[in-house]
Order: structure tokens, then C-alpha cells, then sequence
């Protein structure tokens, strides 16, 4: 079975080849760190780490980077604002990043390069590309030469003549289709030394020099949210591209997650910050509601649907304690054969999870009929299939970031004895033959959404709907 992934460059769902047997390369855009993440940004995080631990699964090596956009307009005003050194500021909001991830349980990436750890490699490639043409410096900064690269505009659809970079006017442009690659030093402002004087390097140009030192010259998959595919990632390619490389070999974009159906966005304000959202859910509920949609649908948001998410989320948990106390361990198991023929269709997150919830519905049919070794293989693959999703329950992680259901054992084993004193009850009175009194017992629990079912190892209780 091959993976298709759907490529935004030829708008079409593509087999997946890697470059190398045996090895994939994915570089990410992260995040410009200027302020606090919110549920927006992590998605793309979410999305592609499906992505990665399938490929993973499946026995590809894989490199995984995600830069870190450390020096940025936003940050120098910020940072300013706040009346604090901008690289201070930077570091703040890279640590928020990074613990935002990990407590959503995204794998760490092989590396996590600053830009400003970078600025040899962009001034390298900024020379190349004013030796082959396709760069000129004017006054201080350097500008990419648009109209030299005639397959501008290949990855979005701009036509050359209608573009507009949406950056400062730039007082020395040609052209105004052009991009800035190096921006002459302001007074005050941190800036590196290069051939056409002090500066700081252009937004695009830094993913360009990240992605060739780590990954070569081409790569296989290059990710990022979808408002990057303009200006962003085409003058990524035109840069790249235009310097001799052949870059990445296969588009992805995420979807956003929006609210009030806009783009959930710092400057308009429509953001909820992962802090704020986990006072009210666990990271593994939020990874499961942010993980749940295709990765290229629109995920609007709403305080409902996260609910809902994170109520599906504890009946799965749930699943998994009511098979272990029935027999005992459950291994982690591989996936099924439909769940991968979903993840093979373009990471098909939905109809995966479909195939989740009918491998629990098989198991719980298993359990009712007493087949306890049924219900655990069954229950293993169910954990398998999460655990491609970076959801399993049981999986140390969510023990490591304080977020295993620990809290909610007291108050299970507290349920689990008096469900337990009730069923004596019950059966005492059906000893008696006082079989309106264990009907009654049973039709109480039953109103408290408690559903008794008598297997071959005698009677057992469950939570409605799990
Ligand atoms: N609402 C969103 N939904 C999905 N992905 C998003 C959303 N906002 C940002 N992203 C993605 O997060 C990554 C980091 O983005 P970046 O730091 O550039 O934020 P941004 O797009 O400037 O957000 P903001 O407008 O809130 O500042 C990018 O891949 C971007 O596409
Ligand atoms: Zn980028």
C-alpha cells in the first residue's frame, strides 16, 4: 500500500517516493516566537506529527526540523514595547513553544535551528544568487529579482504582474513583485556584518538556508500552515531554486483553526492561548480535538466541539481501564489494515479515528460475550492505532507532562466499590428469586447511566456510551 499525500505545488494527490531509500526529510516552518502560542499555531505541530510517526511506523528514518523564526519586526517591537532585550524575548516565547509541544505530546524535532544561528548561511546564499543573477543589492538591503525566475508564482498561482509581498515598500525595489532578502540596519536595531553592510536577514531567505544546511540541497516534504504558501514558501522555492537547488519535492499544508471563521490570529485578536485553553481540558483531550479534523480542513473552533472532543476522548480511556480490569495488561499492538489504508490516503486522520471506534465496538462485543483474549487483542491494536495519532492513553508521556488520569482514580475506585456493593445486591436478590428487587437495582444504575451486563465470568458494569 503506498502513501499519497496531496502536493499543494501540482495540486494533485502524489505516490510518496522518498529521495533516499529507507529515509525521509521534512522541514517545518515553526514559529515566529514573539508571544504566547495559541491552539492555531500547534496545530500544524499536531498535523505533521501524524505524518511523521506514520512515516516512522513504517520504517523510514526520518529528519525532522522545524525552525525557529528568531529575529523578526514583531519581536523587535515587542520586545521593545516591553522594554526588554529582544533576544530575551525570543527565548521567552521559544521556551512557551516548546513546552506547548511537548505537553501536546508532539515528538521533539532532530533539530530546531534559530535563524540567527544561521546568518553565514543566508549571506552564502544571498551571494549566489546575486552571482547567477537573480539577487541585486541597493541601498543596504538585497532583493530578490522576481521576473529573473520565470516559475514564479508556480506554487500559489500568482500571476508576477499582480503580486504583491505584503513587506514595507522598500525604497531601492525595481520592481515591486521583488522581496526583500536583506534589510539594512536601523539605528539601535541588532544587526550582522555582510559585503552590503550591516543588517538582518529577510523572513524568507532564513528557511531557505535552514532547510539546505540540514537537509540538503533537496529534501522530500516541506510543511507549513496554508498562509504560507504566499508570500512565503513561493519565494522560498524562487530563492532556492533559483540558487541551484532543487528543494522540496512535496508541499503540505495544514488548515487553520478558526474562529468566528477567520484565521485564529494575534492581530486580530480571536486567539486562546494553550495555557488558557488547558485550565479546562487535559493536553492529551486538546492534542485529540486539534488531531481529530483533516489536517487540510478548516477546524473552527468552538467551546462545544472541544467538549465533545474531550468526552469522546475519556470514553476511549475509559474503554482502555474497563479491558485491563476485565484481563489484566494490554500491549501496545499494531494498527489494522484499514486504519492504514485511511493514513495512506493523504494522512486521513478522520476515517482513521472511524476505524478506531469500530475496533472498540468490536471489543466491547467481545467482552459482553466473554471473550476476554479477543477483547485484548483487539484493545491492543486500538492502542497501536492512537499511538500513530500521539493519542494512546496509556503511553507514558501524558504520566511524564502531569496529565495522566491519576487524578480521576480516586473517584473511580470509589464508583468501582459501590457499583461493585450494588451488584452483590443484586445478586443476593436474584439467589432469593426476589427478582423485583434485582430488577429495581439494575434500573437504578440504569437511570445513573450504568449499564449492568451478565457475561460468562459473571456480571459486569460499564459506563453508558463507552
Ligand atoms: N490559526 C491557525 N491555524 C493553523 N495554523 C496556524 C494558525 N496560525 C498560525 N499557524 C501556523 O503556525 C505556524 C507558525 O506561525 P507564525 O509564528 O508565523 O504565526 P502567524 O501566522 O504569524 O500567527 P499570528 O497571525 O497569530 O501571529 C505556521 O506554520 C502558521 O501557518
Ligand atoms: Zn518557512
Amino acid at each position: 500500500m503506498t502513501l499519497r499525500l496531496y502536493d499543494t505545488e501540482t495540486r494533485t494527490l502524489r505516490d510518496f517516493v522518498s529521495l533516499v531509500d529507507g529515509q525521509v526529510s521534512i522541514y517545518l516552518c515553526g514559529a515566529t516566537v514573539q508571544s504566547e502560542p495559541h491552539i492555531g499555531h500547534v496545530r500544524s505541530g499536531v498535523a505533521f506529527d501524524v505524518l511523521r510517526r506514520w512515516l516512522a511506523a513504517q520504517g523510514f528514518d526520518v529528519l525532522f526540523v522545524r525552525n525557529v523564526t528568531d529575529i523578526d519586526d514583531k519581536i523587535l517591537t515587542k520586545a521593545a514595547e516591553a522594554g526588554r532585550p529582544w533576544w530575551e524575548w525570543a527565548a521567552r516565547f521559544e521556551r512557551a513553544f516548546d513546552r506547548a509541544y511537548d505537553k501536546l505530546g508532539v515528538l521533539p524535532p532532530s533539530v530546531s535551528p534559530r535563524a540567527t544561528g544561521h546568518i553565514t548561511q543566508m549571506v552564502e546564499l544571498i551571494e549566489t544568487l546575486i552571482e547567477r543573477g537573480h539577487a541585486y543589492a541597493a541601498g543596504g538591503d538585497v532583493y530578490f529579482d522576481v521576473r529573473s525566475f520565470p516559475n514564479y508564482g508556480a506554487l500559489s498561482g500568482h500571476k508576477i504582474d499582480d503580486v504583491h509581498q505584503g513587506e514595507g515598500a522598500g525604497h531601492f525595489k525595481r520592481d515591486q513583485s521583488d522581496f526583500t532578502l536583506w534589510k539594512a540596519a536601523k539605528p539601535g536595531e541588532p544587526s550582522w556584518p555582510t559585503p552590503w553592510g550591516d543588517g538582518r536577514p529577510g523572513w524568507h531567505l532564513e528557511c531557505s538556508a535552514m532547510a539546505a544546511t540540514y537537509l540538503g540541497s533537496d529534501f522530500d516534504i516541506h510543511c507549513g500552515g496554508m498562509d504560507l504558501v504566499f508570500p512565503h514558501h513561493e519565494n522560498e522555492i524562487a530563492q532556492s531554486r533559483a540558487a541551484g537547488c532543487g528543494f522540496a519535492h512535496y508541499w503540505l499544508h495544514n488548515g487553520w483553526v478558526t474562529l468566528g471563521g477567520e484565521k485564529m490570529s494575534k492581530s486580530l485578536g480571536n486567539i486562546l492561548s494553550i495555557p488558557a485553553v488547558l485550565e479546562r481540558v487535559r493536553p492529551q483531550e486538546l492534542r485529540y480535538y486539534l488531531g481529530s479534523a483533516h489536517y487540510r480542513s478548516m477546524l473552527e473552533y468552538s467551546e462545544h466541539a472541544l467538549q465533545e472532543a474531550a468526552a469522546t476522548y475519556r470514553r476511549i480511556e475509559a474503554f482502555i481501564a474497563r479491558v485491563e480490569r476485565r484481563v489484566g495488561a494490554i500491549p501496545r499492538g499494531n494498527w489494522t489494515d484499514a486504519f492504514a489504508a485511511a493514513l495512506n490516503d493523504d494522512v486521513g486522520v478522520p476515517a482513521a479515528l472511524a476505524e478506531v471506534h469500530h475496533t472498540i465496538t468490536e471489543a466491547n462485543t467481545a467482552l459482553e460475550r466473554g471473550d476476554g483474549e479477543r477483547a485484548r487483542s483487539l484493545a491492543a491494536q486500538v492502542r497501536g492505532m492512537l499511538a500513530i495519532l500521539g493519542v494512546d492513553p496509556l503511553d507514558e508521556h501524558w504520566h511524564e507532562v502531569g496529565a495522566d488520569s491519576s487524578a480521576s482514580e480516586p473517584a473511580i475506585a470509589a464508583l468501582e466499590g459501590l457499583v461493585r456493593s450494588e451488584m452483590q445486591l443484586r445478586q443476593q436478590a436474584r439467589q432469593d428469586r426476589d427478582w423485583a428487587k434485582a430488577d429495581a437495582i439494575r434500573d437504578k444504575l440504569a437511570a445513573l447511566g450504568i449499564d449492568l451486563t451478565d457475561t460468562a465470568d459473571g456480571p459486569e458494569w460499564s459506563l453508558r456510551n463507552q
